[in-house]
């Protein structure tokens, strides 16, 4: 009996065990496929929300052209009268650069949105060039971007004296001569003379309220007599003009400047005539450096999403720079954030609760986004060493990461086509993208109505020009290797046969050189 219940209870047992152990499979088997179909779902929602943003961010040729129109008409609209387009195309006073016969020691600072760089050079004019130089280059302290302008302009002074101290026997200066200073401020100056302007507003990350509307260079001054030294600044300019003249310096053909880095901008060589809102002389040189705020610009055209509605409301400056918050280093990493944010809290992404360092504005730097967009592993293993070191995920799936992969490009891409875009529009309107010889641009009823009354249609005049130099530098268009690439493309695609005579070539911290440069030609004392 024993034996037989045994028996049964075991096969019992047996079937019973059976059933609970197919049960439990069964169970396990539901679990994991509703875990399955729940990450199918979730990725179906991360690729809809993808789609939705690649759309938006899209930039065919035809939308880039509109870009170009629209840079060269607001760029006319700047000229013709203060106010009269939000591009500021500022006189800078300069009505020549370098040439080459600069000699002597001169000195520069150059103030940037991430770094601070004091540098000296020894010029030995035409034969000797630049005999040497020597820079440090100082990461801002971060309180000082919300200080007062006395903190900022004293910290300035104290590391130039602190550097001019240690000038070493290489440098010297010529009798007679006082030491000179070129000061670079990457930020947007109403220049009064060539070594003087106010600021007119603050960008990237900075707000130091009591120095808008100061003379910068006054400011400057006072901090270095307060260190008890007596230098002369000669030349305030903004990078792109630094860069420009840097670039000019070893090369005839150049005559756009152009920063890709924590901002972006653009300068560029106009006829002094056609720039209508100058009171002052027409130089001799019949020429004018403009500096054009760049990132200020704004058109219908470009293609604006919820993440630049976000960020832009979140910003130091809202309503403003627009176009520099569409493209450049500041804000590519945080406008992938966004979309990796709206990601994890509509498709969990990165699993539940959302990490909190991901909502937190600027915590995914675009150097950061750069390593994940280059990572060419199989496993995409920089992607996830980023997202862990970062912010802590870790366990995302491949998937996941191509999609976070896919979010980098689309916005690196739409940034670096938008300012290849930007870079022609300067090159339309000083007639050297290969066009027509002359020609007028309709501007649209939107351009119109957001500019006071100007004529609908704007006579922009083209030259055919020869081979143009763009002088570009900016830690975003040096370190960002896929950026610059599609930079490059989208402008050969916008000037097709054109582009041959087109070259953009980086000018490595031309702008302190040029600071300097700049400094020498405008010196007090003229070394022959
Ligand atoms: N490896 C990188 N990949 C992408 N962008 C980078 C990289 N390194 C630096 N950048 C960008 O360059 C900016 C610094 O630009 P830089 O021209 O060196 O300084 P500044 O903007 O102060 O003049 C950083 O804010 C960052 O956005
Ligand atoms: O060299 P940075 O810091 O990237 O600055 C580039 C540009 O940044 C913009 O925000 C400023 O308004 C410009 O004046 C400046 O040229």
């Amino acid at each position: 009996m024993a034996d037989a219940f045994k028996a049964r209870y075991s096969s019992g047992a047996q079937i019973r065990t059976g059933k609970i152990r197919s049960a439990a499979a069964c169970a396990a088997a539901a679990v994991i496929v509703s875990r399955r179909l729940k990450v199918r779902s979730q990725k179906c929602t991360a690729r809809k929300i993808l789609l939705e943003f690649q759309e938006a961010c899209y930039t065919p040729l035809a939308r880039l052209r509109q870009v170009v129109d629209a840079m060269a008409v607001e760029m006319h609209a700047g000229l013709v009268s203060e106010g009269g387009s939000k591009l500021k195309m500022l006189p800078t006073y300069i009505d020549r650069l370098p040439d080459g016969h600069e000699r002597g020691l001169y000195y520069a600072v150059d103030l940037g949105g991430t770094n601070f760089r004091v540098l000296r050079v020894q010029l030995g004019g035409l034969e000797g060039r630049v005999i040497k130089q020597e820079y440090e280059e100082v990461a801002i302290p971060p309180e000082l971007m919300l200080g007062t302008s006395e903190q900022l302009f004293d910290f300035i002074a104290k590391e130039l004296v602190s550097f001019v101290a240690r000038e070493g026997q290489d440098f010297r200066l010529h009798a007679g001569q006082n030491r000179e200073i070129g000061f670079t401020f990457s930020f947007p100056v109403k220049q009064t003379a060539v070594n003087s302007g106010t600021l007119l507003q603050w960008t990237k990350g900075f707000k130091v309220n009591d120095a808008v509307g100061e003379d910068v260079v006054a400011a400057l001054q006072r901090g270095i007599e307060r260190r008890g030294y007596k230098m002369r600044i000669a030349a305030l300019v903004n990078d792109t003009v630094g860069t420009l003249a840097g670039g000019r310096y070893w090369n005839n053909d150049v005559m756009i400047g152009v920063i890709l880095g924590t901002g972006t901008n653009a300068c560029y060589v106009e006829r002094a005539e056609a720039v209508s809102k100058w009171a002052g002389d027409i130089p001799k040189s019949g020429e004018m450096v403009i500096n054009m705020e760049w990132g200020n610009f704004w058109s219908s055209h470009l293609p604006r999403t919820y993440v630049d509605e976000s960020l832009d409301n979140e910003s130091l400056n809202p309503g403003e720079y627009g176009f520099e918050k569409m493209i450049s280093g500041m804000y590519l990493g945080d406008c992938v954030r966004r979309v990796l944010v709206r990601m994890a809290q509509e498709a969990c992404i990165f699993g539940t609760p959302v990490p909190h360092k991901l909502l937190e504005a600027f915590s995914l730097m675009t150097p950061d986004m750069s390593k994940m967009h280059h990572d060419d592993s199989s496993d995409l293993k920089v992607v996830a060493e980023v997202l862990k070191r970062v912010y802590g995920i870790q366990n995302t799936t491949v998937g996941i990461r191509k999609i976070v992969v896919a979010v980098c490009d689309t916005v690196c891409q739409r940034g670096a086509r938008l300012a290849a875009a930007g870079i022609v529009g300067i090159l339309k309107k000083i007639g050297r993208d290969g066009s027509a010889a002359n020609g007028v641009i309709k501007r649209n009823t939107f351009e119109q109505s957001d500019m006071n009354g100007f004529h609908d249609e704007v006579p922009v005049h083209y030259t055919s020009g020869g081979r143009t130099v763009v002088a570009m530098d900016g830690g975003l268009y040096e370190h960002y290797t896929k950026f610059r690439n599609y930079m490059q493309e989208a402008v050969v695609e916008l000037l097709g046969e054109g582009s041959k005579n087109v070259v953009i070539e980086l000018s490595k911290d031309g702008s302190g050189i040029g600071a300097a440069l700049l400094a020498a030609s405008h010196a007090e004392y003229v070394i022959s």
